[in-house]
C-alpha cells in the first residue's frame, strides 16, 4: 500500500452492528456514517454494496475496514458473526483497488489523538503522559485490547485476542462464577474467558450466575439488566458490582502488562451502559487492588470513549497514513 486514497470507504464491523462511512483522507466526512444490523445481512460485501448505493455510488480509490476478529493473512474471521472478510471480497464490493483490514481494536487505536475531547471522559483519575504508550479496550459484543505506540517510524498498533484469556479470578466468588461460565451458565464452552464474563453476554452470564447464587434461574438482556440497576433491583446490583470487580481487575492487569502511561481508553456499548456506576461500585478500587502495586496503579488514567464512531476515523486515518502500522 503506498498510494493515497482521494475518497475511501471505510466500516467497523462489529458482532451486532455495522458502522460505514465515506472519508476524504483521514478526515471522516460529515453526514456520511450510516449503521446496520448485521442480523439483515448475509455477508460484509452485500452491506458495503447497500452502503455505495443508498449513497450515490461515489468512486471509491480505497477501502479500510475494522473486524472484530483476528486478522491473518490478510483475511479476517468474525469471532461473533459468521462472516469472513478478504481484500478480494472487499474490491469486489466497492471496486477500491487499494484495500486494508484491520481488527476493530487496532482501528480504535490509530483513532486516538483524533477524538474531540467532548467524546472523552475520565472514568479513572490520573496522569497522561505525552506521546506514552495508550491502550484501547473494548467491551461491546466481544472483548478485546490493542496497546498503542508511538516510535520513530509512526504509531504502531498491536493487535491481540486477549478477550480470549482466562477471566480474572482474585475471590472465591470469582472461582464459582469461572466454573459456572465453564460449565454450567449458558453458552458454556468448558473455559472463562475474560470476554465471556465481560462482552455484552458476558454481563448477561454474570447475572445468571448471581441468579444461580441466589437459588434461582434467571435470564436477561444487558439493556434489561442495566434498567433493573438503575431501579435499584437487588439481584441486578449484586451482578453489576461483580461485574465492575472483575473489570476492574482486569483492566489492571492489563495495565500492568501494557505500561499505558499515555492513557486507556474504554469503547463499546458496554462500557458505555456501565459508565454511570463505575464511581458508585468503586472501579477505581478494583483497578489499584494489587497489594504492593496499589500505589503505582495510581500511574494510570482510564477515559470512556463516548464516540460510537472513533474506529472509522481510526480507518482513514491508517488509510491516509500510507497503511502502516
Ligand atoms: N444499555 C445496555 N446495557 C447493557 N448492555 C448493552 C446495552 N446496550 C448495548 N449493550 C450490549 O452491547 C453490545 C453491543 O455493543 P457495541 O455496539 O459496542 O457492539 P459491536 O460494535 O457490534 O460489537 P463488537 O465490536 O464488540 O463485536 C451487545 O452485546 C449489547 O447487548
Amino acid at each position: 500500500m503506498s498510494q493515497r486514497s482521494a475518497l475511501a470507504l471505510v466500516a467497523d464491523i462489529g458482532g451486532t452492528n455495522t458502522r460505514v462511512a465515506l472519508a476524504d483522507g483521514e478526515v471522516v466526512r460529515d453526514g456520511s456514517i450510516r449503521r446496520y444490523a448485521n442480523a439483515g445481512f448475509a455477508d460484509l460485501e452485500t452491506v458495503l454494496r447497500r452502503y455505495l448505493d443508498e449513497t450515490g455510488n461515489p468512486g471509491v480509490s480505497g477501502v479500510c475496514v475494522a473486524a472484530a476478529g483476528p486478522v491473518r493473512d490478510g483475511v479476517a474471521t468474525m469471532t461473533n458473526l459468521d462472516w469472513t472478510i478478504t481484500g478480494t471480497g472487499l474490491t469486489a464490493a466497492t471496486g477500491a483497488a487499494q484495500t486494508a483490514i484491520l481488527n476493530d481494536l487496532q482501528a480504535q487505536g490509530h483513532a486516538l489523538g483524533r477524538i474531540a475531547p467532548a467524546h472523552l471522559r475520565q472514568v479513572i483519575a490520573g496522569p497522561k503522559k505525552p506521546g506514552g504508550a495508550m491502550l484501547v479496550v473494548g467491551l461491546g459484543t466481544g472483548m478485546n485490547a490493542a496497546p498503542v505506540h508511538e516510535t520513530p517510524w509512526g504509531r504502531v498498533v498491536a493487535a491481540s485476542e486477549c478477550g480470549h484469556i482466562s477471566m480474572p479470578v482474585r475471590t472465591d466468588e470469582d472461582h464459582r462464577l469461572a466454573k459456572f461460565v465453564a460449565e454450567v451458565g449458558p453458552h458454556a464452552h468448558g473455559f472463562a474467558g475474560v470476554e465471556d464474563v465481560l462482552a455484552g453476554r458476558g454481563l448477561e452470564r454474570v447475572y445468571a450466575f448471581a441468579a444461580h447464587e441466589a437459588g434461582r434461574t434467571a435470564d436477561k438482556r444487558g439493556a434489561e439488566i442495566m434498567a433493573d440497576v438503575a431501579a435499584g433491583e437487588t439481584l441486578a446490583c449484586t451482578a453489576a458490582q461483580l461485574y465492575i470487580h472483575l473489570l476492574g481487575q482486569e483492566l489492571g492487569n492489563l495495565a500492568l502488562i501494557h505500561l499505558p502511561f499515555g492513557g486507556i481508553y474504554l469503547i463499546g456499548g458496554v462500557a458505555r451502559a456501565m459508565q454511570p456506576w463505575f464511581d458508585r461500585m468503586a472501579l477505581a478500587a478494583h483497578f489499584r487492588d494489587k497489594g504492593r502495586f496499589a500505589e503505582f496503579m495510581g500511574s494510570f488514567s482510564v477515559e470512556i470513549v463516548e464516540d460510537d464512531y472513533a474506529a472509522l476515523t481510526g480507518c482513514a486515518a491508517y488509510l491516509a497514513g500510507g497503511g502502516r502500522g
